[in-house]
């Protein structure tokens, strides 16, 4: 019988498939409801980054809102105080701490762009001039408070901005402009940006949508421009800078994948941003992510076993009934021990089992039948006649009784075929070998041996003298006409026979019987002969 290997039985091979399956599943199915929660929760985490961002900018723009009142009240009240020559617009200055509270310096700028006079001192008044700078001229020819580009101050060499507000005489003359420092590196907004640093690596920025840097946790990229920056200008600040206001995912200059939120302020060419790595802003979201797969996979690994088990047990029948069949084909056990009541495939293949079984026994049986069997007459063929001889010559080897061998042959049987026809023949030889059966005893093996020859093997005789009345009764058996034909047809036949006991074999039992027939035959047939006289023994003696 085959041996399965373990690994490649059908339960195996369903374990294995059921287990993949389940896994693949679970894993499929963590990994898409993780998605979606991830992706809602980055969707948090950065709505959550930009309203920071939004009230840092916020904060931001008030601070610029109020130190420009600050200096919008301060050139209104030097207007309406007639404030005019330098001393006395330093000494007003002077008046104001809230200005060195709010402001890195504050200077007063004639109508040409001279320096007046200077809050905290520096470069000598009547000698600086500031004519050239931008955000003088701005001033000038918009007769409004501006806010400058950042710039580094010419007189203390820190980087800032400026806010600017015209002083006008009563006839609208412009008398000077008062200009108040704010340093870049310093300012208290700035130090609140760093206060709202998300995370360790994260930090928030400010850049003028020119793209000019206010403010950096580097230092050195303080007024430097982006786009003039080593790497170039990044895509999202790009956009940015092109007027969106909003979050994304991307790399920042350094390459790290961030979280990068924008925010332009209201009424400021301002832009702040943040920059807060992935890696820390979703921390919670990776080990969440972590955890539900080491979940689902603990949880897929106990479904697969418990798939394992239940194949087990559902497929026990199926192995029971391979036993079965195993124990059957080594004849260990009857086709009965198949459970033919199961009411489910295995049932129904028991069932085919069993019906298949017994269908082989009964054509096996049929087909030992025809081979041991002659058609036409239904008796024992040559070669069945030699096997159940031999037997009988064994068994009576053991018993020390004799054995009796008739060897028969019907009378001019070529001439019935002729007169009458080879149906006829048959007719006759199935006669025949009916009558045959009939004289003899039912033990008696009665055989058609080839052609209108037969044989017939007596069993359990004492001695040869019994013989005479086994012959004649044969021959007497078929002196009644065989009622084949009209009027009935004549069949005689003559009868060979011999005696043998323990020494006897089976070719010299029939050859004595053969010779006794070609006896019979010569004495002018429808008789027997017994070869030899009568108390002539075939073969070896009796004694
Ligand atoms: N109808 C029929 N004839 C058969 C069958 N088997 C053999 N025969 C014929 O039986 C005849 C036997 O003839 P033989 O034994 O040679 O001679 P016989 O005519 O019997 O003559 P003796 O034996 O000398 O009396 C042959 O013609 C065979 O063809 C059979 O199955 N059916």
């Amino acid at each position: 019988m085959h041996r399965i290997h373990p690994f490649g039985t059908l339960k195996a091979r369903m374990t294995v498939v059921v287990c993949a399956l389940v896994f693949l599943s679970g894993i499929l199915l963590a990994i898409y409801a993780v998605n979606i929660v991830e992706r809602d929760m980055a969707k948090l985490v950065g709505d959550r980054e930009y309203a920071l961002l939004s009230s840092a900018a916020v904060q931001i723009e008030q601070d610029l809102q109020s130190k420009r009142a600050l200096l919008r009240i301060t050139a209104e009240g030097m207007r309406a105080a007639q404030v005019v020559r330098p001393v006395a617009v330093r000494r007003h200055l002077q008046q104001l701490p809230s200005l060195e509270q709010q402001f890195f310096n504050t200077v007063a700028i004639d109508a040409n762009g001279v320096l007046m006079t200077s809050l905290t001192g520096g470069a000598a008044a009547g000698q600086a001039t500031v004519a050239a700078r931008e955000y003088f001229q701005r001033t000038v020819v918009t007769r409004k408070g501006q806010l400058s580009r950042p710039l580094r101050s010419a007189l203390s060499g820190k980087p800032i901005v400026l806010l600017t507000e015209p002083v006008f005489n009563a006839a609208g003359t412009l008398q000077f402009v008062l200009a108040a420092s704010i340093d870049l590196s310093q300012a208290e907004f700035f130090r609140h940006l760093d206060r709202l640093k998300p995370g360790r690596h994260g930090y928030l920025f400010v850049v003028t949508t020119e793209g000019i840097v206010l403010h950096h946790p580097d230092p050195r990229r303080l007024l430097r421009n982006v786009a003039d920056e080593e790497g170039g200008i990044v895509p999202s600040t790009r956009q940015a800078l092109a007027g969106m206001n909003g979050w994304v995912i991307a790399r920042n200059k350094a390459g790290v994948n961030s979280l990068i939120g924008y925010r332009r302020l209201a009424t400021t060419e301002w832009i702040v941003g943040i920059v807060y790595p992935t890696a820390e802003a979703f921390a919670p979201l990776v080990a969440m992510r972590q955890r539900a797969l080491l979940r689902t996979g603990i949880a897929a690994a106990v479904a697969g076993l418990l798939g394992l088990l239940a194949i087990v047990v559902l497929l026990r029948p199926l192995e029971t009934l391979r036993r079965q069949v195993a124990s059957i084909q080594r004849g260990d056990a009857g086709i009965d021990i198949i459970d033919l009541a199961r009411r489910d495939e295995v049932g129904a293949l028991s069932r085919a089992i069993h019906s298949l079984t017994e269908e082989r026994a009964k054509a096996e049986a049929e087909s030992a039948r025809l081979a041991s069997t002659d058609p036409l007459t239904g008796l024992c063929n040559r070669r069945m006649m030699e096997c159940e001889m031999d037997r009988v010559l064994k068994r009576q080897g053991r018993t020390h009784v004799g054995i009796g061998v008739a060897f028969l042959d019907i009378d001019h049987f070529k001439q019935i075929n002729d007169s009458h026809g080879h149906a006829t023949g048959d007719a006759v030889l199935v006669e025949f070998a009916t009558r045959l059966k009939l004289a003899v005893r039912g033990t008696d093996i009665v055989a058609r041996y080839a052609g209108d020859e037969f044989v017939v093997v007596f069993e359990g005789l004492y001695a040869a003298d019994e013989l005479p009345a086994l012959g004649e009764k044969i021959v007497e058996a078929m002196r009644v006409p065989f009622d084949v034909i009209d009027g009935g047809l004549r069949v005689t036949t003559s009868v060979g026979l011999a005696f043998g006991g323990a020494d006897s074999t089976r070719e010299s039992l029939l050859k004595c019987a053969d010779e006794a027939l070609y006896v019979a035959k010569a004495a002018g047939r429808d008789g027997f002969s017994i070869d030899g006289v009568a108390a002539k023994v075939c073969g070896a003696d009796l004694a």
